[in-house]
């Protein structure tokens, strides 16, 4: 089997045109992807349907040929795992019942493997229905952005609660990324096995971090992952996306000992080119500029072209696409790097 494009980059090459995907590219922009989310009823029905998050999956492949495509899920399954009453609410987006630090200890993770099986069965049916070329990425939240959501109950703009229930509990909140940190490892470890070619750990917060506080809760549950994933898979490959680490970045591939780095749309691209002397980069693409379309599109693609197309590069968006991006536009993206 010729290895996949994707897979090439993250040892290292330089494949041109850079292999492109985007996150949350399954997703409400889609009208089939809004179609088969009403059949399913609630989103993590969806999640843990086989059938229906295979199709989801399969869909901004079949529409757009995508060079990867990221099983459907979500970072909250974890939470969901651990009887936390994760809920989807209409508007509102992710709700929970909030963590206090004196539940940490009666935590379970035991029933984790039984809840997550149609996930990874979900991996397994998608391996065989994806095209032979396309990459299959596997997923997980880091425990710092899984942990923000347990303890607030629900999204925030700063994680202010999250932050402050580390400075009042740092025992508390070190228990509890660890947990996450091994459940995940572990979850990572079975994606691989049914499939995946590579992960995804995406800490969407890790920018809200002090200095010290981004070493305790992004760094160390993150390498605590690698570690475990690399223990059980020693070639496994793993892209870390912190989004908002902005210079912390250079480390945080050497202390992680992820492959490859996401970046956001804010990291610049002279900084993401010497980060591409250490290895591969993914990114990074303001999802404002997909929204805008013309020249504001083209001009975003083309300087981010120009600055990484020489190195090993996967075009992504800097964060996920939203659901008033037009499908038009994703097609004149994918024109403008693939010619
Ligand atoms: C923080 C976070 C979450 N989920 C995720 C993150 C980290 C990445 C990021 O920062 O975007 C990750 C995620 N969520 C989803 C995926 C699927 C794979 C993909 O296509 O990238 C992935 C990788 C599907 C989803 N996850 C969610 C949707 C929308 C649900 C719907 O159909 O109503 C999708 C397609 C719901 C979700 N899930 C989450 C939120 C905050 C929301 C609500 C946001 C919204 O309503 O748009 C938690």
């Amino acid at each position: 089997m010729a290895e996949r494009k994707l897979v090439k980059v993250l040892e290292g090459e330089t494949v041109g045109p850079p292999p492109i995907w985007l996150m949350r590219q399954a997703g409400r922009y889609l009208p089939e992807y809004r179609e088969t989310r009403a059949q399913a009823g609630g989103f993590l029905d969806l999640c843990y349907n086989p059938d229906f998050a295979t199709e989801v999956t399969l869909q901004p492949i079949r529409r757009f040929g995508f060079d990867a495509s990221i099983l459907f899920s979500d970072i909250l399954v974890i939470p969901d795992a651990l009887q936390r009453g994760v809920k989807f609410v209409k508007g509102e987006g992710p709700m929970m019942n909030p963590i206090r630090p004196d539940e940490i200890d009666r935590l379970d993770p035991s029933l984790a493997e039984t809840h997550l099986a149609p996930v990874i069965a979900t991996v397994a049916r998608l391996r065989e229905e994806l095209p032979e070329e396309t990459t299959l990425i596997g997923f997980c939240g880091a425990p710092w952005t899984v942990a923000t959501y347990m303890i607030a109950g629900h999204g925030t703009p700063d994680q202010a609660p999250a932050r402050m229930f580390g400075y009042h509990n740092p025992e508390a909140m070190a228990q509890l990324l660890t947990l996450l940190a091994e459940m995940s490892a572990d979850y990572l470890i079975r994606q691989l096995r049914a499939g995946a070619d590579c992960v995804q750990i995406f800490d969407s917060w890790a920018g809200v971090l002090d200095e010290q506080s981004f070493a305790d809760y992004a760094v160390a549950p993150v390498k605590l992952i690698v570690d475990r994933v690399r223990a059980a898979i020693p070639d496994a490959k793993i892209i870390g996306f912190a989004k908002g680490a902005g210079y912390r970045l250079k480390t945080y591939r050497q202390e992680t000992g992820v492959d490859a780095l996401g970046m956001d749309w804010q990291v610049p691209l002279a900084f993401a080119k010497e980060l591409q002397a250490d290895g591969a980069v993914q990114g990074n693409l303001d999802p404002l500029r997909l929204i805008a379309g013309g020249r504001a599109l083209d001009e975003g693609v083309d300087l981010i072209l120009e600055a990484l197309s020489d190195g090993p590069f996967i075009f992504n968006l800097g964060h996920g696409i939203t659901p008033d991006a037009p499908i038009e536009h994703v097609e004149r993206l994918l024109k403008r790097i693939r010619g």
